[in-house]
């Protein structure tokens, strides 16, 4: 599987799915809860191209940004914390090269979720042992903004569906776990 990160398309324009909820999903929310490890928050460092990271959150903010743009990936690399990290990444984000919620957005982050399972092989095996349950970023307590929207899901009442709701949301975060995790049974 080819291991680059990816560059500037344009940002995808469909309307949001509804989909439903299951009683054995996965929920990716703050990372000290039981799905925390899938966060790209998650204290799981990752290397590319020589450099460390302290996280994929950083790592994934930081290829918005050209590979010359030491200004901006070095800023945005030193912080630990990760939302520091994601926050910092704002201050630059009119020198992206690629567009936020974009097809190589997409491209980055499945990157940056193969780094976190190569070097930490116990969550390649954690994730093959999820069996297929469905994983979900549950961004409710976050409101309906278009990145959680993109990345994630958000809870949508509905008392005639057996858990009382739905989800509304592209779940790309979510989406992309279970496309490797597809992938990684596959080799396995
Ligand atoms: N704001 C925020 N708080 C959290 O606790 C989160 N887990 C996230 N989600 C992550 O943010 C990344 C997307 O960044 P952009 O909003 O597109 O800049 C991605 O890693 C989400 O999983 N956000």
């Amino acid at each position: 599987m080819p291991i680059a990160a990816a560059h500037v398309s344009s940002p995808a324009k469909v309307p949001t799915p509804i989909f439903p909820a299951a009683e054995d999903q996965i929920l990716i929310r703050k990372v000290a809860e039981p799905g925390g490890w899938l966060s790209n928050m998650s204290p799981h460092p990752v290397e590319y191209e020589g450099q460390k990271w302290w996280h994929c959150e950083a790592m994934f903010q930081a290829l918005r940004y050209a590979a010359n743009d030491a200004e901006a990936r070095d800023e945005i690399r030193r912080w630990k914390s990760p939302m520091r990290a994601k926050m910092v990444a704002k201050r630059f984000r009119d020198r992206h090269v690629v567009a936020p919620l974009s097809d190589a957005d997409v491209a980055n982050m499945r990157l940056c979720l193969r780094l976190k399972v190569s070097r930490h092989s116990d969550l390649g095996r954690k994730l093959i042992a999820s069996g297929e349950r469905p994983i979900v970023e549950d961004c409710s307590s976050r409101g309906r903004r278009v990145n959680n929207l993109f990345w994630g899901a958000v809870r949508v009442p509905d008392s005639d569906l057996p858990m009382g709701y739905a989800w509304e949301g592209r779940n790309w975060l979510g989406r992309l776990w279970m496309e490797l995790r597809q992938e990684l049974r596959s080799q396995s």
